[in-house]
């Protein structure tokens, strides 16, 4: 099966609404960015044409522009310093500890500091994305500035990345996140200490943010073939 209708494509659905279905009439809500975040937007937007209503913040242009499709009301950080529920997807979910990877569409900055304004980070996967370590099924997507990315690149690879690649569009330009920057892809293997590698990685001079998400996420949504399993973070 491929398209809208696959397995993958209804386990995304599937996780999705379940979480979506947590907002309540009121709240101030983080609106991810990405394939599976896309189904909750759509599920926010019947719950909003059925009376609920809501305010959110996007994390990246394409939700702010899939929300307002769907009838979402936008708010911004000036009116709201703290939201009630932020929701998204992620790249790689570590089982126990709910670290995770983001950052494959590109939206990592503004997700993270959604994710850490918001007082519930619940995260909408499908059975691919658990993983014992981060670095298993994604590179470590890193968020730098253009001027100087070629030495900033050297000093990831300093810091233990054997690849630190600049993401490329459709086009074969580089690729700018919404913020104006660039992503380099850098590949760590099989990391074991996660806290220590964001460290090196914060300190480096030219790079914005990286797709580590530690000790953020308060809970996931993994949808698989018996139904959709809830995770708290232990
Ligand atoms: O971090 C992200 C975007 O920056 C996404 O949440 C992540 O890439 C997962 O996307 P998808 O649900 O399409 O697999």
């Amino acid at each position: 099966m491929s398209g809208a209708g696959s397995e993958i494509e209804i386990y995304k659905r599937m996780a999705a609404r379940r979480a979506a279905d947590l907002v309540e009439d009121g709240m101030t809500v983080g609106l991810g960015t990405g394939s599976t975040a896309k189904y909750m937007i759509e599920r926010l937007g019947e719950r909003v044409a059925e009376g609920l209503r809501i305010e959110a913040i996007p994390t990246s242009i394409d939700s702010a522009e899939k929300a307002v499709k769907a009838g979402i009301k936008l708010t911004d950080f000036s009116k709201h310093r703290v939201l009630d529920i932020a929701i998204d997807g992620a790249d790689e979910v570590q089982r126990g500890t709910l670290h995770l990877v983001k950052g494959l569409g590109g939206a990592l900055l503004r997700e993270k500091i959604v994710a850490q304004s918001a007082k519930r980070f619940v995260v909408i996967v499908d059975n691919r994305k658990p993983v014992d370590h981060l670095g298993e099924r994604a590179p470590i997507p890193v968020e730098v500035v253009f001027f100087g990315w070629e030495c900033t690149a050297e000093r990831l690879m300093e810091c233990g990345a054997v690849v630190a690649k600049p993401r490329m569009d459709s086009h074969g330009h580089h690729y700018i996140t919404d913020n104006g920057n660039l992503i380099l892809d850098c590949v760590f293997g099989l990391i074991d200490d996660a806290e220590k590698l964001q460290q090196r990685i914060g300190s480096i001079v030219g790079v914005v943010e990286h797709g580590m998400f530690l000790n953020m996420t308060n809970e996931v949504f993994v949808a698989m073939d018996h139904g959709v399993e809830r995770w708290e973070r232990k």
